[in-house]
């Protein structure tokens, strides 16, 4: 098959607007062949919305397209450059193993990145040998995915390939390459590489693309700058809110893994929280729990400030009043997550309207969750279907009175039962992508080549408000464990 045939039959249709944008903030590359790609797991229904064909996709030629061999006609393969702060110290980093191959044009005239992760030395790999392990790619995959059917804004993940050749961790590992599809890689890091080392023109063509590639509809006769900042603010207080309410973990919050176009990025050491705990970590590294799911919110608003800092020379000619502007904007942010917080809190009660109590309502049914470690998602479903004794919480000091309170608040709404109950199982999820069944879909994935565990969890995880009887089995919790679940990043 000729070039040109198999990229009209795939159905890619580049364009490179981030190869037009100054040169220091990439560097165009091809990636290192792989000796025998193999694929592994092809998302169709992402193919198909992104216009592509997915038989052409898995025939050898659109394999060697996932792994690097081949460069689709229209595509640029670049490495993106951008710092980070990483743990609250600032380093330079950029795409170490990975490379943008182009941004897809959908047939609905959207405008998303695809990106081979996993694909190979950079000119920014520091020591690192640019690949990335089977285990920690398909990891990302589920993850990812099952973030996108929970409703949470999530880059998404179109293709696993193995690479053919082993690569070293701890023990040796099939290598893998993951094929990311997302709205953009512009990342907090993104214009703290940008502040740093280049030109006020640099940041000025940056902070531009990013309002017309996420933000047309702000108004570029205002200060378009301090729009740019606000609404990268509310994006970022809507989805930290959707972590906290499944209760996930990304646990690596660097400003680098933080996306401008306030969706869920890196997938390294994430994870969902089983019993309820604000204080939960599962990094391996965080040690002292910067990451931990309560802290979720501080630290957005941490990185968020990094963030404004890059765009002072922006936002004002006079600097006193560019600080003034920027921390109004930061200051923003815990209210507007808390709205967030507090309207999503009242849906998986099943609440319409807003009243006074209803904070209190939702901190006292949480500090009983804690007190008892009751899971965070099994609660919440079993007040879905008035099964309060399938929790632990059934019996303990307050929870009947506390269960009173909540069903004469949903007496005080207009709108019936019924339409609670529905707003419920439209609130809570029947599952989440449990550690334990993540694990388990790995391991046979990996080490028996048996991926049969890992396409059914998929399966069950694509329609988490489904409550299907079939699912069952996936809500059940894991076995008590004297150790607790840990998780291991940039693997
Ligand atoms: N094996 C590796 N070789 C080279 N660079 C690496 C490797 N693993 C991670 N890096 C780089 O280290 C930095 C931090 O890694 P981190 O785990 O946050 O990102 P990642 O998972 O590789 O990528 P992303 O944030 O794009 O999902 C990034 O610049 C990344 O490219
Ligand atoms: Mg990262």
């Amino acid at each position: 098959m000729t070039e040109k045939k198999a990229f009209i039959e795939t159905g890619w249709n580049f364009d490179n607007s981030y190869a037009r944008l100054p040169k220091s903030v990439f560097t165009p590359l091809t990636p290192p062949p792989v000796s025998s790609p193999e694929l592994i797991i092809l998302n169709g229904p992402l193919a198909a919305s992104l216009g592509l064909n997915a038989d052409a996709l898995q025939s050898r030629e659109g394999v060697e397209v996932l792994a690097g061999n081949r460069i689709p006609e229209g595509a640029l393969p670049l490495a993106q450059a951008y710092a980070g702060h990483q743990f609250g110290h600032f380093t330079m980093l950029g795409d170490g193993r990975a490379l943008l191959l182009g941004e897809q044009i959908t047939p609905l005239g959207e405008r998303v990145d695809i990106q081979l992760k996993g694909s190979g030395r950079t000119p920014y790999s520091r020591g690192g040998d640019g690949r990335a392990a089977l285990g920690p790619m398909l990891r990302e995959y589920i993850i990812s995915e099952a973030m996108h059917a929970l409703g949470i804004a999530t880059t998404r993940s179109l293709a696993v390939v193995t690479t053919g050749e082993s690569i070293y961790r701890e023990t040796e590992q099939p290598g893998a390459i993951l094929t990311r599809v997302a709205a953009s890689h512009l990342r907090v890091g993104t214009f703290q590489y940008v502040a740093k080392w280049g030109t006020d023109e640099e940041l000025r063509a940056m902070a531009d693309y990013t309002l017309r590639r996420h933000f047309p509809e702000v108004n570029t006769d205002e200060n378009r700058y301090l729009l740019l900042l606000q609404e990268v603010i509310k994006r970022q207080a809507e989805l930290i809110a959707k972590w906290q309410l499944v209760g996930f973990i990304h646990g690596v919050m660097n400003t680098d893994n933080m996306a401008l176009s306030g969706e869920t990025i890196d997938y390294g050491p994430c994870a969902f929280m089983d019993g309820y705990d604000p204080a939960t970590v599962f990094s391996s590294i965080d040690a002292q729990g910067r990451y931990a799911y309560a802290n979720q919110p501080h630290i957005a608003a941490w990185n968020l400030a990094r963030f404004a800092e890059t765009l002072l020379p922006l936002l004002h000619d006079d600097e006193i009043q560019a600080i003034k502007l920027a921390e109004a904007a930061i200051s923003g942010f815990s209210d507007l997550f808390r709205r967030n917080w507090l309207a999503g809190m009242r849906a998986k009660l099943g609440i319409f309207n807003e009243e006074l109590q209803d904070e209190s309502l939702i901190e006292d049914l949480l500090s009983m969750m804690h007190k008892n470690h009751a899971d965070f998602t099994n609660t919440f479903r079993a007040l879905t279907f008035e099964k309060p004794e399938d929790t632990i919480l059934f019996g303990t000091s307050g929870f009947t009175q506390w269960y009173e309170l909540w069903q004469a608040r949903l007496g005080r709404q207009q709108e019936p039962k019924s339409s609670s109950h529905q707003l419920m199982r439209d609130s809570n999820p029947a599952l989440i992508p449990r550690n334990h069944r993540v694990e388990e879909a790995l391991e046979a994935a990996v080490k028996q080549g048996d991926y049969s565990v890992m396409e059914r969890l998929l399966a069950a995880l694509s329609s988490p408000y489904a409550h299907s009887p079939e699912q069952a089995e996936y809500s059940t919790l894991p076995a008590l464990s004297s150790r607790p679940y840990r998780t291991y990043c940039g693997t």
